[in-house]
């Protein structure tokens, strides 16, 4: 049973910093949930980190559902937050029919990428009674658009649209806003400003909380991390010494 998102330690009134971790397969999932993450996010980073794309706009919704339903399986505490893939909230009609669909899969809510620009799409998902998670800053479905990933929050007409487009998925009624690869004093002052808990990623330690993409943090993915991740544990290495150590113990 997951737990509702009422009962997260809420950090704006004294609690600690949600700790939120991605997960895309059942082990991982249960894994975390038993070490006792506050929620746990079947991220479109499945996209490059399990299934080896260049970027995350290949991900399609069955992919989504598809992972949305393993890690559910394995979670039996923490909240799940399923993404809304590439192209799959381009009107509010399709928005509110695949949040619908993530939801059926287990998830506890359902979170997009962008501001004031998705509003119609934010709205007919918090007014069907869906929880929402929002996605402001750097936005990696748009990296084909951007021409790359891109630190923001560096001048001041940035600094605005990043705080009209928190104050808009907070009146809108927002649960969380994930902040990703902002100026950490922008991540901040957002902070200061909303009812939503903020989770950041590369957003400095001014937040509610932090996410990290899991195979970043157990180094299981060494093929591309982020300056602002810190692998404590090298899974690939390890995976890689046993695999040596059977391929010899067999041919021997
Ligand atoms: N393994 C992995 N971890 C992630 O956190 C992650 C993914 N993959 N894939 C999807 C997105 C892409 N992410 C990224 C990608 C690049 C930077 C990056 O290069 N940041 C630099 C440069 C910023 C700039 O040039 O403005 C930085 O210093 O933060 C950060 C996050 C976060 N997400
Ligand atoms: C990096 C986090 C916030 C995410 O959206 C993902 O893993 O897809
Ligand atoms: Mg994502």
């Amino acid at each position: 049973m997951l737990t509702s998102l009422n009962d997260l330690p809420q950090r704006k009134t004294g609690g600690p910093q949600l700790a939120v971790l991605t997960a895309y397969d059942y082990p991982t999932a249960r894994l975390l949930d038993d070490a006792g993450v506050d929620l746990i996010l079947v991220g479109d980073s499945l996209g490059m980190v399990v299934l080896g794309m260049p970027d995350t706009t290949g991900v399609t919704m069955e992919m989504m559902v598809h992972h949305t339903t393993a890690v559910c399986r394995g979670v039996k505490r923490a909240p799940v937050i399923a993404d809304l893939p590439f192209d799959s909230y381009s009107t509010p009609e399709l928005a509110l029919a695949n949040a619908r669909r993530l939801m059926d899969c287990g998830a506890a809510c359902v979170k997009l990428e962008g501001g004031v620009s998705m509003l119609p799409q934010v709205r007919a998902i918090t007014d069907a009674g869906i929880p929402f998670v929002g996605h402001i800053g750097m936005l990696p479905q748009s990296v084909k658009l951007e021409g790359g990933y891109k630190k923001k929050g560096k001048t001041a007409e940035s600094v605005d649209q990043l705080i009209a487009d928190a104050q808009a998925l907070d009146e809108a009624g927002a649960v969380a806003i994930v902040l990703e690869s902002m100026v950490p004093a922008v991540a901040t002052q957002i902070t200061g400003l909303i009812k939503a808990s903020t989770i950041g990623i590369g957003a400095g330690s001014g937040t509610d909380g932090q996410v990290l993409v899991t195979p970043d943090l157990i180094g299981s993915f060494p093929w591309f991390r982020p300056p602002f991740a810190k692998a404590r544990a090298d899974v690939a290495g390890e995976t890689l010494r046993a695999v040596r150590e059977y391929i010899a113990e067999v041919q021997s």
